[in-house]
């Protein structure tokens, strides 16, 4: 059986200055049909982590690896394999909705059929069937979320980094955003995904790290982070509170 993780990140330090280090020998791992929410009090060093992921940055130390290769090895396997929704959406103003997903479909060599049939699945999900052809300027907030959201879902990645995907997203856009993920990561991708609203990614992911100043306190199932805590039962809210408060 091939153990590889999807997503290894080994004693990783990193940030915007070398005499400042935001990130502190952080070491995670998302296994195949894995989703793992990464959560921390703003400032905590998420999306610095997703960001070395990405390849934005380079670590001070440490190993990143999609798929068993660092990005160095195989730049292109390794873009390849990974599709990412940013916390705020970056639009191309003169491009509309169906040129996004198009555009993003064939960098990623998605076959002219399943294109097809996707984006016309996700634009129903997202309820953007009569947007498709609108320019992303004239778009809502959240829409513009929604076009994020929908190309990275186009490719069908081995893994999925996600941002703080709900800021902006109507309840039912929520709703589809999760059951979306479920249905992928139940088809085995993996997903890493950031985001504050506890209450909500609680019952979805697998395990949790949470970073705390830019150093993994703890991780785990809900029942693992609980009961290394002695606190049984607790929600994920009540068990980060404590955590964090400990950690200051
Ligand atoms: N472009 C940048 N240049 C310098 N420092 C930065 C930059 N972006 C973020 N930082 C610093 O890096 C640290 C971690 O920020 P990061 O954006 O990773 O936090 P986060 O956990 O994603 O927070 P949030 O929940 O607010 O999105 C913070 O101290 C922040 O001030």
């Amino acid at each position: 059986m091939n153990n590889t993780p999807v997503l290894q990140i080994t004693g990783l330090s990193g940030g915007y200055s070398l005499n400042k280090p935001v990130l502190h020998d952080v070491g995670l791992q998302v296994q195949p049909g894995e989703m793992v929410g990464l959560i921390g009090l703003n400032g905590a060093g998420k999306s610095t982590t997703m960001k070395h992921i990405l390849g934005l940055m380079s670590p001070h130390k440490g190993d990143i690896t999609v798929l068993g290769k660092t990005r160095a090895a195989d730049p292109g396997a390794y873009h390849g394999a990974l599709s990412f929704v940013p916390e705020s959406p970056l639009l191309y103003e003169e491009m509309t909705v169906r040129e996004h997903v198009e555009f993003t479909a064939r960098s990623y060599g998605v076959e002219r059929s399943d294109y097809e049939s996707r984006s016309l699945q996700l634009a129903k999900l997202f309820r953007m069937e009569d947007k498709m052809d609108t320019l992303s300027s004239h778009l809502s907030k959240g829409m513009k979320q929604k076009v994020m959201i929908m190309c990275a879902f186009v490719a069908r990645p081995a893994l999925y980094v996600i941002d703080e995907p709900f800021l902006g997203l109507d309840p039912l856009g929520i709703r589809s955003l999760l059951d979306f993920m479920l249905e992928l990561k139940n088809s085995g991708a993996s997903i890493l995904l950031s985001s504050h609203i506890l209450s909500t990614i609680e019952n979805y992911c697998d395990r949790f790290i949470v970073l705390h100043q830019g150093k993994v306190i703890a991780e785990g199932s809900l029942a693992e982070i609980a009961a290394a805590s002695k606190r049984p039962g607790q929600s994920l809210e009540q068990l980060f509170y404590e955590l964090v408060q400990g950690g200051e």
